[in-house]
């Protein structure tokens, strides 16, 4: 086990180059179970995801190469086989297995998905989805078990937003017999890019991005190559970083309508945010003024940037109100920057965060991906040194994290943890 040292208070200056999209990567993988030759997707992420991932579709028969950004899955000799327990447990996106095998297999055996703990994360609209395409699904001591003599289209009203439900109806709707509607659709834009990869495996599938989207079920689907989307949340958080300790960063490699409503609370803030074609450069701040933010679906404001820049209001003047409308529990990370002398009360689902205050070092932990990269960008703007364990979450979505920061002139290192240190994480 490791955890990551930061020295803060060095300057980011320079060029970052962002990895492909955590939320595509993890959905275009399984995605890849429905063809009958070998796809290949390329720019990868090199994060635990997708190994974890790449390990499942090898438990599952398939042939997997992956060198650092390029995938190929030869699925054509995989098997059904039930996946109850095991690496399904370390990732939330192993929920995309069911529709996947579903679409496939016409069955499926999937323990219940791991992920950040945000609150709950329910996944009935998914279940919804796949009955009405004509599955029989039962949770049985944790495990979903799905079934099906066949797949048979249908209208799908999804009664929450949902990016996971959205994804998964797509994933078993592509080979079911028939049209699929699913109406109230999430619109994110790594839904398109799923859609994308899919039909250049062959399927059929109109208004991907839109909240309606239709699916005509075709027999087979195809090998094919496919080019992943950059990470919009990387992207942000790097932007975010930009603005905190940065003395001009360019962000390349990134879709800057992704982070519309990023760049306009950046700007709202003081920041200049200058964005090209597929670069963003962000200049150095002034004094930045505090905000209000409220987290909303595509392409409101992310949550998942919500734990970011809650780091960066506290070096905003005034107070800033951060309300997550998405998840009810998304503030673990409050606690450890108040440890290193943020102003921060959480009153129900809004962060209050009165700023601006220095940042001071301090032995933090990470309980979730982005609390880790709120944590990290702390790290970065206080005085002294910085300790941050739960390295494993951040592990899960940050490719190449530290060769990045210290590209820009950052001073950050990994540690493996002392005994004592591992025994009081076992304890704790
Ligand atoms: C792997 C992946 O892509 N993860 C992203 C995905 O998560 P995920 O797909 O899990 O998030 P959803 O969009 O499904 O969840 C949105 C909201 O809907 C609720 N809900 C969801 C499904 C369901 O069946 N029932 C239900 O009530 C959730 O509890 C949550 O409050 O979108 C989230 C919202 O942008 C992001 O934070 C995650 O980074
Ligand atoms: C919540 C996140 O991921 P997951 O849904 O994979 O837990 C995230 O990427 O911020």
């Amino acid at each position: 086990m490791e955890k990551l040292m930061i020295a803060g208070g060095y300057p980011l200056k320079g060029t970052v180059r962002i990895s492909g999209a955590k939320n595509s990567a993890v959905a275009l993988i399984p995605a890849t179970i429905l063809a009958d030759s070998p796809v290949t997707i390329e720019g990868l992420p090199n994060i635990s995801d997708v190994q974890i991932l790449k390990g499942l579709l090898e438990e599952l028969g398939g042939t997997v190469s992956f060198n650092e950004s390029d995938m190929t899955v030869d699925p054509s000799s995989m098997i059904s086989m039930p996946l109850p327990n095991g690496k399904v447990k370390k990732l939330r996106a192993s929920y995309y297995l069911m529709g996947a095998m579903l679409g496939r297999f016409k069955k499926a055996v999937i323990g219940l998905p791991g992920g950040c703990h945000l609150g709950p994360r329910p996944i009935d609209q998914h279940i919804k989805g796949f009955e009405a395409l004509g599955a029989k699904v039962t949770n049985e001591q944790g495990a979903i078990y799905l079934r099906a003599d066949e797949l048979i289209g249908a209208r799908i009203y999804l009664d929450v937003v949902s990016v996971g439900a959205t994804i998964n109806i797509m994933l078993a709707a592509v080979r079911a017999k028939g049209r699929t509607i699913i109406e109230n659709a999430a619109k994110e834009p790594e839904i398109i890019d799923v859609a994308t990869l899919l039909t250049n495996m062959g399927a059929k599938i109109k208004g991907a991005g839109t909240d309606v989207i239709r699916i005509d079920g075709v027999d087979q689907l195809h090998g094919c190559q496919h080019t992943i989307i950059p990470d919009r949340i990387e992207a942000g958080t790097y932007m975010i970083l930009g603005a905190a300790v940065g003395e001009g960063v360019l962000i390349d490699n990134v879709i800057p309508q992704h982070l519309e409503s990023l760049i306009a609370k950046l700007r709202e803030m003081g920041v200049k945010i200058e964005a090209g074609d597929d670069q963003v450069f962000v200049g150095p701040a002034d004094q930045m003024k505090a905000v209000d933010i409220k987290t909303l679906v595509y392409p409101g404001f992310p949550t998942d940037l919500q734990q970011p820049i809650t780091t960066l209001l506290t070096n905003a003047v005034g107070t800033s109100m951060v309300t997550d409308t998405i998840y009810s529990a998304r503030f673990k990370h409050i606690d450890e920057l108040r440890r290193m002398n943020g102003n921060i009360k959480v009153e129900g689902r809004t962060a209050i965060i009165h700023g601006p205050v220095k940042l001071q070092g301090a032995k933090v932990k990470a309980t979730d991906l982005r609390a880790g990269a709120a944590l990290v960008i702390a790290g970065l703007m206080a005085e002294g040194v910085t300790e941050v364990t739960g390295v494993e979450h951040i592990d899960r979505g940050y490719s190449h994290l530290v060769e990045k920061l210290n590209g820009l002139g950052a001073t950050i290192w990994r540690e493996n943890l002392t005994q004592e240190e591992q025994e009081q994480i076992k304890n704790a």
